[in-house]
């Protein structure tokens, strides 16, 4: 089912229609209009939730408006299919590798049953659906919420469905969608994007995944681990090019050992539709070649949604990247806010949380909170997962700050030896000289939940001396973080006070 083709609901199967009563039920009414709102806000996501249910609960009227789907991408074609996907792909692998693990029938699962996995993921958003669903926000909430596009129709006032809701503040959480280059054939042989790869119900046997951001790592994986052929193709020199060189080459390892054909600085210049199959023409370097597929995803990035919404008409000043806001994220309009993809670099589920928070304090309450204070980890859901926080060294060398790193192997971590996840590391940088964490690189089987221990350790101002005298449970993972403290304590060990330390020790023996 395509993002937008939720109105032919006679289709769908159980889950679907369940997911969908919740977050486009059928026959809404919208409410009358309140005569003045506290705040109105545009964009039923992530950004937009936090923002309607945070206000409501503390007094405010709000109206929400959203023109499709409540729940935004996180539920519906984001965070929550994507990563479900990722669990039957990852069970898939490890099934197919169980012999290294003492156990037998793993050359049974030579392929996955796509159909049922994807029916897994469809039961799983409709399940997750109900904390996002519209009668919560009428019912529970107290929210007015209108379906229809929100435009606004001045400076104080946003109009939906024929409705006019004036507002004393606006919070625009519009979010961004797939971004989709302007390819020769590419729209005329067709293409899958985030907002439709999830409705997949059978299997391509060959995927051509065109970007390797995130998005196209985590799904490029996953359809390979589910029995795809996966061929990426990536225009820059290396995978998740914001991350350190080293890390991208180990998931690039890994991926080329998983089966999956990689093409580097490659520009796809067309795709033409031969009888049904799709045939990707790319410039690698100055050869060109062509790869024929039956599917094609496109993963080259997100674009902010800011058309048809009238905001020159509020005053609001955007461009291609977003909507421009100031650290306290006011826009040009300063009765308006903005909140989530729309208006931020940090495209993440938990950076639209944090920001509508900011929002709520600052809009309703005068409060001076800054988005430029927000210390932003992130994690890739790739296995190995890749996460991070704060600085990269290359960041400190910019900004001429000097670091010390502690590095710690996956290898040398028990727990990660016993699971037979060797791959990875954690990596820390210190400010020079101190134990103060200016940033975390975590690669591993489940960095994503080990760079909450850097996280919080950042937020805390917590050093290494402190995590050091940490007990960590043995053998976890998390123990990484607490070895690389260790080895910071080593380090702290001049040899001045090595040899007092022998000294004291010899003359103890006597
Ligand atoms: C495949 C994929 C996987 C992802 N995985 C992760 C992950 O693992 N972790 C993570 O942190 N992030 C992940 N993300 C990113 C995450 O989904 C987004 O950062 C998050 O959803 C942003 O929330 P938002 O509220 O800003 O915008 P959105 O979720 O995009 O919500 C915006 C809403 O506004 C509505 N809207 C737009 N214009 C109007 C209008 N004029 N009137 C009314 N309504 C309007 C839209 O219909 C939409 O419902 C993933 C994204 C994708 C695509
Ligand atoms: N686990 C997560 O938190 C998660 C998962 C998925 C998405 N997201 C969010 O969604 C955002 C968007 O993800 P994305 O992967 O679409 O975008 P991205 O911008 O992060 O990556 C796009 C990739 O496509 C490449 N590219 C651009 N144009 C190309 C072309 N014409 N041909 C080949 N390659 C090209 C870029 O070099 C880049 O590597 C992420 O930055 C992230 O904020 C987060």
């Amino acid at each position: 089912m395509s993002h937008n083709g939720y109105l032919d609901r006679e289709s769908l199967d159980a889950h679907d229609k369940r997911w969908l009563s919740r977050v486009r039920p059928e026959g809404w009414t919208n409410p009358n209009p309140a005569l003045m709102y506290n705040l109105v806000v545009i964009g039923a996501g992530t950004a937009g939730l936090v923002t309607a249910a945070g206000a409501a609960g503390l007094g405010a009227r709000v109206a929400l408006v959203e023109q499709n789907l409540m729940g935004g991408d996180c539920l519906n074609t984001g965070c929550v299919p994507s990563k479900s996907l990722i669990r039957s792909a990852r069970l898939a692998h490890e099934m197919r590798h169980v012999a290294g693990l003492g156990l037998s029938g793993g050359a049974n699962v030579s392929q996955a049953d796509f159909a049922t996995v994807m029916e897994r993921l469809r039961r799983i958003r409709a399940n997750i659906s109900v904390n996002d669903a519209a009668t919560r926000f009428r019912d529970d909430l107290g929210v007015d919420l209108f379906f229809g596009q929100g435009v606004f129709a001045g400076h104080n006032a946003v109009s939906v469905s024929g409705d006019i809701l004036r507002f004393k503040k606006a919070v625009i959480a519009t979010g961004a969608g797939p971004f989709v280059p302007p390819l020769p054939g590419l729209a005329r042989s067709g293409y899958l994007t985030s907002d439709t790869v999830f409705s997949l119900t059978r299997r391509p046997m060959h995927l051509v995944v065109i970007g390797g951001g995130p998005i196209g790592c985590e799904l490029a994986q996953a359809f390979a681990r589910l029995g795809t052929y996966v061929t990426l193709v990536e225009g820059g020199g290396t995978l998740l090019p914001n991350e350190d060189k080293d890390t991208a080459r180990l998931i690039q390892d890994k991926f080329t050992q998983e089966g999956m054909t990689i093409f580097l600085n490659a520009m796809v210049t067309r795709v033409d539709d031969r009888m049904g199959e799709k045939v990707v023409t790319l410039n690698v370097g100055s050869v060109e070649q062509k790869v024929t597929a039956d599917a094609v995803l496109v993963a080259v990035g997100r674009a902010p949604n800011v058309e048809g919404m009238g905001l020159s008409t509020a005053g609001v000043d955007y461009t291609p990247h977003g909507i421009i806001v100031n650290e306290r994220l006011q826009t040009t309009n300063p009765c308006v806010y903005a909140a989530g993809d729309c208006c931020m670099t940090y495209k993440f589920t938990h950076v639209a949380d944090a920001t509508a928070r900011i929002v709520i304090g600052n809009a309703l309450f005068g409060g001076r909170a800054r988005a430029t204070d927000l210390n932003v980890p992130w994690c890739t859901y790739t296995d190995p997962e890749v996460a991070h926080i704060g600085l990269y060294e290359r960041d400190a060398q910019r900004q001429g700050i000097r670091v010390d790193t502690l590095s710690v192997p996956m290898s040398e971590v028990d727990r990660a030896v016993t699971e037979g996840h060797t791959d990875g590391f954690v990596r820390i940088h210190l400010k020079k000289g101190t134990d103060r964490i200016l940033g975390a690189t975590i690669v591993g089987s489940r960095a994503g939940e080990m760079i909450g221990q850097v996280a919080v350790a950042m937020a805390g101002n917590v050093g290494l001396k402190k995590i050091a005298g940490t007990i960590f449970p043995y053998p976890t993972y998390g123990e990484a973080v607490r070895k690389a403290a260790d080895a910071y304590n080593r380090g702290r060990l001049t040899p001045f006070v090595k040899r007092l330390l022998n000294a004291w020790m010899k003359w103890r023996l006597k």
